[in-house]
C-alpha cells in the first residue's frame, strides 16, 4: 500500500487542531492546536515535533490558525509538497452517513444540512473543511462523522417518546457522539481481548471534555449516552447532561430566553456549574482532595451519573467482555475511576487499587481485580482512526 502524509483537521467551535501523519503506518509528524479562535487572544500552540506557543492575531478565525499551521510546517520543512489527503472530524451526519465519506459537493450539502442539528460543531468543520479546499484545491479530503458508529442503534434505542411527526419532519431521535473514538476503543480492546472486534462486546465511556457511554454488541453500537445533540447524558466539563425537560418551561415561564437556557446548559453547567471552580477535572479532584467541598460534590455527581449509564448500557448487552475508561478523564483520573466503580459492585465489578493508580502507559492496561470482568484504561486517538479512514477511502484515487 502507498505511503501516505496526511493532513488531519478537527475544528472545534472555536479551536483548530490540526496533525500531520503518515498512514497507514501512523507516525506523526507535526501536531498543533490553535484556541480561543474568533476571540481577542488566540493562540497557536505547537505540540510535535517540537514545543512552541505563539499569539495569533486578535480575531482570528479556523483560516487564519490553518495557514499559521502550514506556515509552521514549511518553516519547518516537514511539509515540502501537498498533502496526500485531508481528514476531517465533523460532529453531526445525521441519518445520512454510516460511514466515512469522500467529500465532494453533495457530501458538503449534508453537512450543511445537518448544521441546525449541531449547531456549536458542525458550521466550525465546515470552516475547517473550506479551508483547506481553498489552500488545496485538488486534493482529496475525506469527512470523518462523529454520528456514523452510532447508526446502528436500534429503533428501540434512538426513538424519543415524542410524537412521530418531530422525528419524520425534523430529524428528531438520537444520534450519538464521539463515535470515530468509540470505534477506535472497540478496536483497541479487541486487540487486549485477543478475539475480532465482530465479536467484542464493551462498555466504552469517553471521558473528556465531552463525555459519552457506548455500548458496543458484538461490534456495533447499541446504546449511547448522547442523544439529539451532544448535550444529552453524562456530566461534562460546562455540559449539563440529562436534565428534567420540564426544567426549560419553568425557567421560559421566569423569564429566561431560549438563548440564555442554551448558554447555560452548554458553557455554565457540568462540573463548572457544579463547583462554581472549574470545568477542568485535574482541578477540581486536586480541589476536593484539598477539601473543597462543592468540588468534591461535583467529582461525585459525575461519577454517579456515570455509573447509572455505565449499568443501563448493560440493558443491550448479551455478555461483557470489559468496560474501559478512555478520554482526559478516564485516562487519567484514578479518582474517577474508582468512585464510578464502588457503584457497580453488584455487576461484579471490580479494581485493583494498585493497577487503577498506576495504570502505566500501555495502549491497554487492565485495572480490575483477578478473577472478576475486565475493566480497561485505553488511550483513545480519534486523530490516528481519522487517519486511517482518510489513507481507507483515497488510495489509489485521484481528485476529479
Ligand atoms: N491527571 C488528570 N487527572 C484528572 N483529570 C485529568 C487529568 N489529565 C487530564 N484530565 C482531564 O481531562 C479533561 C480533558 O480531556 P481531553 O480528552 O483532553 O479533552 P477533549 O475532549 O477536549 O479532547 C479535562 O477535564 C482534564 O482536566
Ligand atoms: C461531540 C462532542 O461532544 O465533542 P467534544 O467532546 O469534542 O466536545
Ligand atoms: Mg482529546
Amino acid at each position: 500500500m502507498d505511503q501516505q502524509h496526511l493532513l488531519i483537521i478537527n475544528a472545534g467551535s472555536s479551536s483548530l487542531k490540526l496533525t500531520l501523519a503518515t498512514a497507514p503506518d501512523y507516525r506523526i509528524l507535526a501536531a498543533f492546536l490553535a484556541e480561543r479562535l474568533g476571540t481577542d487572544n488566540p493562540t497557536l500552540n505547537q505540540k510535535a515535533p517540537q514545543s512552541a506557543s505563539e499569539s495569533l492575531a486578535t480575531g482570528s478565525g479556523h483560516h487564519e490558525a490553518l495557514e499559521a499551521c502550514l506556515g509552521r510546517l514549511n518553516e519547518q520543512g516537514l511539509l515540502t509538497r501537498e498533502p496526500d489527503a485531508v481528514g476531517h472530524r465533523v460532529v453531526h451526519g445525521g441519518e445520512a452517513f454510516t460511514d466515512s465519506a469522500l467529500i465532494d459537493d453533495q457530501v458538503t450539502a449534508a453537512i450543511d444540512a445537518c448544521s441546525t442539528l449541531a449547531p456549536l460543531h458542525n458550521p466550525a468543520n465546515l470552516a475547517g473543511i473550506r479551508a483547506t479546499q481553498a489552500l488545496y484545491p485538488d486534493c482529496l479530503q475525506v469527512a470523518v462523522f462523529d454520528t456514523a458508529f452510532h447508526q446502528s442503534l436500534p429503533e428501540a434505542a434512538y426513538h424519543y417518546a415524542l410524537p412521530r411527526a418531530l422525528y419524520r419532519d425534523h430529524g428528531v431521535r438520537r444520534y450519538g457522539f464521539h463515535g470515530t473514538s468509540h470505534r477506535w476503543i472497540l478496536q483497541q480492546a479487541a486487540g487486549w481481548l485477543e478475539q475480532p472486534p465482530e465479536r467484542t462486546s464493551i462498555i466504552s465511556a469517553h471521558l473528556g471534555n465531552g463525555c459519552s457511554v457506548t455500548a458496543v454488541r458484538d461490534g456495533l453500537s447499541v446504546d449511547t449516552s448522547m442523544g439529539l445533540t451532544p448535550l444529552e447524558g453524562l456530566v461534562m466539563g460546562t455540559r449539563s447532561g440529562d436534565v428534567d425537560p420540564g426544567l426549560f418551561d419553568f425557567l421560559l415561564r421566569r423569564g429566561y430566553g431560549a438563548e440564555a437556557i442554551h448558554d447555560m446548559l452548554n458553557r455554565e453547567s457540568g462540573l463548572l456549574g457544579l463547583s462554581g471552580v472549574s470545568h477542568d477535572m485535574r482541578t477540581l479532584t486536586e480541589a476536593a482532595e484539598d477539601g473543597h467541598e462543592q468540588a468534591d460534590l461535583a467529582v461525585n455527581v459525575f461519577c454517579f451519573r456515570l455509573a447509572r449509564y455505565i449499568g443501563a448500557m448493560m440493558a443491550s448487552l448479551e455478555r461483557l467482555d470489559a468496560v474501559v475508561f478512555t478520554g482526559g478523564i478516564g485516562e487519567n483520573s484514578p479518582l474517577v475511576r474508582q468512585r464510578t466503580l464502588a457503584h457497580l459492585g453488584i455487576f461484579g465489578l471490580t479494581l485493583d487499587g494498585e493497577s487503577n493508580r498506576h495504570p502505566g502507559s500501555a495502549e491497554a492496561a487492565g485495572i480490575h481485580a483477578s478473577g472478576t470482568p475486565p475493566v480497561l484504561v485505553i488511550p483513545t486517538d480519534e486523530e490516528q482512526m481519522i487517519a486511517l479512514d482518510t489513507h481507507r477511502l483515497t488510495t489509489g484515487k485521484r481528485s476529479a
